[in-house]
């Protein structure tokens, strides 16, 4: 009896936030002391655009999750329209080739750090996604989307070949039929038509029920044991993990090659001045 209502005590207890780091400061994380789920937040301003030092705090900030023996890691954005516009153009534009370097290494690291964590992740995609933005929320197990929003691989469009882990992102998400054609055409989905393809698991109208639906989507691991869960995951995953490394070093110099063609250069010039115009491209 009296266990039973110290229970319903701790249940009706108001949830807690705590922040887990001050260390980094492009990304935030937020621990719910009621639920154990780590909300980790990109927080570089504008538009969550990934440069090194982005791609970095979110290494280190997954990796803390991690460590402290969170149940969930949930991926959301604090801008209000953008969950991220993808790599930093800026990066890859008459790029330092130092940066450019831990650039790529940094991007393939945040994916395997996320495509092979042991927790469960959820994206609440609360605005556009384009590129590494899809990138980041395909890598995560489920996805909820604000409408009104843009989802997609535009790689392609912008004359890019999509990197191998794109297409095990969208494998994992879409019929095959349906990845491949997406990612060939460089289609950019809006909500709704997201939701129909399977994009994305739900449609919210706010950031907060985004939230929720991700903490429910966690919950639903709750009776099941964390080493199983975790294990059967990497079980699924094994193959494209093994791959990944094989072609690592090769997918690093092709990125590099990509960027330092004059004709790269001049095309990624173009784009970003059309960005700066507000002329942006209807795919996006
Ligand atoms: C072997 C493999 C080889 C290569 C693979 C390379 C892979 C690349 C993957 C990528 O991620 S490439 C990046 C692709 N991203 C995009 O195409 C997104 C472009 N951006 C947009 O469509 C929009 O900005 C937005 C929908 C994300 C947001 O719109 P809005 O809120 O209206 O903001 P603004 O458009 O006014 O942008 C504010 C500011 O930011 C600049 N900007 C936009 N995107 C980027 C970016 N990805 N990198 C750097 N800068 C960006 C934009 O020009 C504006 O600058 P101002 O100076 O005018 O303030």
């Amino acid at each position: 009896m009296m266990r039973s209502k110290f229970l319903s005590l701790l249940i009706r207890a108001p949830s807690v936030c705590r922040s887990m780091s001050t260390a980094t400061k492009l990304t935030t994380i937020d621990v719910n002391d009621k639920t154990g789920i780590a909300t980790l937040t990109l927080n570089r301003s504008p538009i969550n655009a990934l440069n090194v030092e982005l791609l970095q705090d979110l290494n280190e900030s997954i990796k803390e999750i991690e460590d402290n023996k969170s149940r969930g890691l949930i991926l959301t954005s604090s801008n209000d329209k953008v969950f991220s516009a993808g790599l930093d153009l800026n990066e890859m534009y008459r790029p330092d080739k130092d940066r450019a370097r831990l650039l790529w290494i940094k991007l393939q690291d945040v994916w395997l750090a996320l495509y092979s964590c042991d927790l469960p992740t959820a994206a609440a995609i609360n605005g556009y996604a384009p590129a590494g933005g899809c990138l980041l929320a395909t890598v995560c197990e489920y996805r909820v989307m604000l409408p009104k929003c843009r989802i997609g691989f535009n790689e392609t469009q912008l004359g890019i070949v999509p990197p191998i882990f794109c297409m095990f992102n969208f494998l994992n998400v879409l019929p095959r039929r349906v990845a491949e054609r997406s990612l060939s055409q460089g289609q950019m989905f809006t909500t709704e038509q997201a939701l129909q393809i399977g994009l994305v698991d739900d449609v919210v109208s706010s950031k907060g029920e985004a939230l929720d639906k991700c903490t429910k989507f966690i919950d639903t691991f709750a009776k099941v044991n964390p080493l199983a869960r975790s294990l059967a995951k990497q079980q699924f995953r094994a193959a494209d993990l093994q791959r990944f490394q094989t072609e690592r070093a090769k997918d690093l110099e092709s990125f590099l090659a990509f960027i330092n063609h004059p004709q790269m250069q001049e095309g990624l010039g173009i784009y970003l001045n059309s960005l700066k115009k507000k002329q942006q491209l209807n795919a996006v």
